[in-house]
């Protein structure tokens, strides 16, 4: 068996009845037998970032523990957000629901589909707000040329504001 890993999701939605939509979401995530949900952030009303033509989102950020590798937890994620009516239209368009993996332990994943931590999190107040409150102190890895270094949720938030 593998060991368990900390690890934190950031979940969006901005069309149909979003709050809904955000708790079937944690609870099918809690529903996976390898993974198991610590703490969830309040909901927070974000204005869109990158595609601007759409509805204001709701957001939460939640940390996970499991025994899932990167790769097979991104697969459940998709999965759930297919159970849940994404039609994915435009790229950045609107959604019913987002799960995006933001941190995993302390690795640094980029290789196909899945990059980790997520690319843009250091620039986004949505995802970076709602993980200060659950887990300020939480690694977030980067790459400087061939070295990985780490900063932490609350100092990517304080740089960004
Ligand atoms: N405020 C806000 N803007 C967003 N733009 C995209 S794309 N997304 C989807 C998540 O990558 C969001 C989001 O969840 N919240």
């Amino acid at each position: 068996h593998n060991r368990l890993n900390r690890a934190f999701l950031g979940l969006g939605s901005n069309i149909g009845d979003r709050k809904y939509t955000l708790g079937r979401a944690v609870h099918l995530i809690h529903q996976v037998t390898e993974i198991e949900v610590l703490q969830s952030s309040s909901l927070y009303e974000t204005d869109p970032v990158g595609y601007t033509e759409q509805d204001v989102f709701l957001n939460i950020a939640i940390e996970i523990e499991t025994s899932l590798p990167p790769e097979e937890l991104l697969t459940h994620m998709q999965r759930i957000e297919t159970l849940l009516g994404r039609t994915r239209m435009i790229r950045w368009g609107p959604r019913t629901l987002d799960i995006d993996i933001l941190l995993y332990g302390h690795e640094y994943i980029h290789h196909g589909d899945l990059q980790v931590p997520h690319p843009r999190m250091m620039e986004r107040a949505f995802v970076l707000v709602p993980l200060a409150e659950i887990a300020p102190e939480a690694p977030i890895a980067y790459k400087t040329g061939e070295e990985v270094r780490y900063t932490s949720v609350e100092d990517a938030l304080e740089k960004l504001e």
